[in-house]
């Protein structure tokens, strides 16, 4: 099926939109979980760690959890892959790290580059917005296979600067920061939830269904839908 849209800017989803939940998954997780307990034991001083650790302790109920409790949390959180922005947070900064050591390269389905290329070159803006933190997403972009794809994307948004996926008022933020009429946006993502969120706020949206993703049976509601970005295509009319 083909989709076509005329907007200025399209907004990414990057696990299981651009990117396969199984590399998030199976190769991120655990470079994250063995490494918690380094960046809370031996970097607790740095601003960004302190604000999560005071965002973890906050969600605990306890002011004075220590950092063996901390990292419990975070742990736990992982199992059940909860999007908890503190989480993201210090993965986001486990995983920039890793990436620029050479440790890690991001994963795009095959069909999402050349896409993102043209629809670019053609004058669309496009952005990310993920619950992976911005520090994880740019890392991501810098690190691709296909090398370093930052050029392509105009900003990026997560749950701390934009606010929960699930929430029309974090798509109407997102709208506000860029300067691009609700109207104007196209969302891409595999959760239904996140997609609602978009369409009340006046986006356009569409679900993307990859097999073997977890929202692949589930589907995305009522919202158009497609399997790759080959099949949508969105252009600008200058009009
Ligand atoms: C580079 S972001 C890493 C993926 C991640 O941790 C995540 O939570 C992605 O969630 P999304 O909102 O993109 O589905
Ligand atoms: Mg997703």
């Amino acid at each position: 099926m083909s989709l076509s849209y005329d907007v200025d800017a399209v907004v990414l989803d990057i696990e299981g939109t651009t990117s396969a939940t199984g590399f998030v998954v199976d190769v991120l997780y655990p470079y994250s979980r063995s490494r918690f307990g380094a960046l809370l034991s031996q970097r607790g001083g740095d601003p960004d760690v302190q604000r999560a650790v005071a965002q973890v302790r906050e969600e605990l109920g306890d002011p004075h959890a220590d950092a063996a409790a901390v990292e419990k949390a975070l742990n736990s959180w992982l199992d059940e892959d909860r999007k908890a922005t503190p989480l993201k947070t210090l993965q986001g900064i486990i995983w920039s790290e890793g990436f620029a050591r050479g440790d890690l390269v991001s994963h795009f389905y095959d069909d999402v580059v050349p896409r993102l290329r043209a629809w670019h070159a053609a004058g669309l803006r496009l952005y990310v917005y993920s619950s992976g933190s911005v520090a994880a997403q740019r890392a991501w972009f810098t690190n691709s296979p296909e090398g370093d794809l930052t050029s392509l994307v105009s900003g990026l948004y997560d749950t701390e600067n934009a606010g929960p996926k699930q929430e029309p008022e974090s798509y109407r933020r997102i709208a506000e920061a860029t300067g691009v009429a609700p109207s104007r946006l196209l969302f891409l993502s595999d959760r239904p939830g996140e997609l609602d969120a978009a369409r009340a706020a006046g986006w356009h949206a569409v679900g993307i269904r990859r097999p073997g993703e977890p929202y692949y049976e589930q589907g995305v509601g009522d919202h158009a839908q497609a399997g790759t970005f080959d099949e949508i295509t969105v252009s600008r009319s200058t009009a």
